[in-house]
């Protein structure tokens, strides 16, 4: 008998539900699906508190002067012989996956756009709004079972799934985020247990019938780093496919590899994960990130212009070379990663340019032995499956095909090396013009945006709001000055002000004055001049989205 009031969800004890009741989003946090996220939260909150601490201290050593490096102590691991569970065939061949936020609309077109993959993303391109992640979960049941639709009034069209759609992998937030509309014992509930909790809850059943062949759900894993943390979602798995009673194993997971620390512990990882792994995926982005938050107390490894940090850097390429060895190594999948440009309106001659930049970059990748890759726009499926499907010649994958043996000497000093290049003011400006117009998208509600052309995301933000702090922190010298510049807190101080002028003439002052642009520049100025560098340009962001319902203290 459901016994709650009207208006209110049905929680089980302990479980205090804050986010804003809505009748289509009381289908998902039903009694039993919150009671199956707290069971979890429970159980997993203890390991996930601990490494969130490890984290900590592993970064205490950096800043003391330490570099990352391979483990003396899972040497073992990395030497020996071992290898995954093999691939499922339904997700043998994954030579393009689309990737995109939880959104209606995207969710339909992504799974219609023929790649074989949508990666479903409550990560880097979605903003962790209540609103949005209630619906993301009610889009993805929808279309999980099939009946999805969209009905665009203004342009009197239809949105509903093809015969063929892509295979659905969904992204949950990383360990660091909580989700604070749902309090368990009095604490919010950790964003990826909520997201993973409720997305298998609902959909475990009918996508092993109507997408899985008997398998998955399956998921990609962000921002971890160390494998620890893959070991805590291994358990979840079993727990997860324990109480749902299918098979072990069933849960597939790609691990993006995305922070520095991580690069010296992929064998680790799928060591961890090897009954439930899918690979692992080049998540260049964050890793670039991540490449300045671990290394952010090193004066030494300033980065170059943001636009100069491409996969051809040798770090970065040894980087992808070696995850390549190692999934092929393990009988996985090396996935590749996304190349940030867009198809491009109304310029055929940027737009030809933008999409050979993507050949090139998908052309890099299936040579050096990539199995498959992220396309970032539908519009981009047909020129990467054909770079890909030339590149695989007829096999699914090539993980029995390219072994790269060269790349197993890859050692600490090549995934560590400098990135090269300049420095510049025009650097500092895209950054500051960047960072602010993609906070300003974020605290409205969207986690991806198109800017100047290119798919600008939490992972590309988060690069130029590093690289900003860590160049105002050593003063970086800018290059191509007629007299020496360096980047003081005041330089900043004026660009910043400059920019904010551009982006009001590029938007219009309409937009500008009704957009979250001034809050924005407030939370970005902050992070990029505070004296410690914060871990999240989301973290702090997030106590902004935060809407407690009815009237509760919203900050964390
Ligand atoms: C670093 C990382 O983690 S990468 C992975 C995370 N980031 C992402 O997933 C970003 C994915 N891409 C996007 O979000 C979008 O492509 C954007 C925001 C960059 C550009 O989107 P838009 O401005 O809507 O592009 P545009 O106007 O050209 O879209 C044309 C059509 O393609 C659709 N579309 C564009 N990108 C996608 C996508 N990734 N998935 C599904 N549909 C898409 C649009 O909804 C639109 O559909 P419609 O014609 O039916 O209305
Ligand atoms: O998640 C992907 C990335 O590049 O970051
Ligand atoms: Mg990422």
């Amino acid at each position: 008998m459901n016994s709650k009031p009207a208006g209110f969800y049905d929680a089980p004890e302990g479980v205090d539900v804050r986010g804003r009741y809505d009748d289509e989003f009381s289908e998902i946090l039903t009694r039993d699906a919150l009671d199956f996220v707290a069971r979890l939260q429970r159980e997993f909150r203890e390991q996930i508190r601990h490494s969130m601490d490890c984290r900590r201290e592993a970064q205490r050593r950096y800043d003391a002067g330490e570099l990352p490096g391979f483990d003396p102590a899972t040497r073992l691991i990395r030497e020996g012989d071992w290898v995954c569970a093999p691939v499922p065939p339904p997700i043998a061949n994954r030579m393009v996956e689309i990737t995109g936020p939880v959104e209606r609309k995207m969710v339909i077109n992504a799974l219609n756009s023929g790649a074989k993959v949508f990666m479903a993303d409550f990560e880097d391109a979605l903003s962790p709004s209540w609103e949005n992640l209630m619906r993301g979960h009610v889009n993805l049941r929808d279309a999980v079972n099939g009946t999805i639709s969209f009905e665009d009034r203004e342009r009197n069209r239809v949105y509903k799934l093809n015969q063929n759609t892509a295979k659905l992998f969904v992204r949950p937030r990383g360990w660091h985020l909580p989700e604070a509309h749902v309090l368990v014992d009095g604490g919010p509930v950790t964003g990826c247990l909520f997201d993973f909790g409720l997305y298998f809850f609902h959909n475990y059943a009918a996508f092993r019938s109507n997408q899985g062949q008997g398998y998955g759900p399956f998921f990609y894993l962000p921002k971890m780093e160390h494998s620890r943390e893959a070991r805590i979602w291994n358990n979840v798995f079993n727990r997860a496919e324990q109480w749902a009673a299918i098979p072990s194993g069933s849960i597939r997971a790609t691990v993006l590899i995305e922070t520095l620390p991580a690069a010296f512990q992929m064998n680790e990882i799928l060591y961890e994960l090897r009954p439930h792994s899918a690979g692992l995926n080049c998540g260049r982005w964050d890793y670039i990130f991540s490449y300045v938050k671990t290394l952010r107390a090193h004066p030494d490894r300033l980065l170059p212009d943001r636009v100069s940090v491409t996969m051809t850097q040798p770090f970065m390429r040894s980087y992808s070379d070696l995850l390549i060895f190692t999934c092929h190594r393990r009988g996985v999948h090396a996935m590749g990663g996304m190349a940030a440009q867009i198809p491009i309106r109304g310029d055929a001659d940027a737009h030809a340019s933008a999409v050979d930049a993507v050949r090139r970059d998908k052309l890099r990748e299936v040579q050096a032995g990539h199995d498959g890759t992220w396309a970032a726009h539908p519009g981009l499926i047909a020129d990467i499956s054909k770079v890909f499907s030339a590149g695989l010649s007829q096999r699914d994958n090539l993980i029995g095909a390219v072994a790269r043996e060269d790349a197993a000497g890859i050692g600490e000093d090549d995934l560590l090396e400098r990135p090269r290049g300049k420095r510049t003011m025009e650097g500092l400006r895209l950054n500051t013009r960047v960072g602010i117009q993609y906070m300003a998208a974020w605290l409205a509600g969207a986690g991806s945006v198109p800017l100047y052309n290119l798919m600008e995301d939490a992972a590309t933000a988060e690069i130029s709001r590093v690289q900003n702090w860590q160049w105002i922190r050593y003063e970086a010298e800018l290059d191509g000055q007629a007299v020496k510049v360096t980047v003081t807190p005041e330089l900043f101080g004026r660009v910043v002000e400059e920019e904010m002028g551009r982006i009001e003439r590029e938007v219009g002052g309409e937009k500008f004055r009704g957009g979250m642009y001034r809050e924005a520049c407030s939370v970005f100025v902050r992070q990029c001049t505070s004296p410690e560098l914060d871990d999240f340009l989301t973290l702090d962001a997030y106590n902004r989205i935060v809407v407690h319902h009815p009237g509760a203290e919203a900050r964390l």
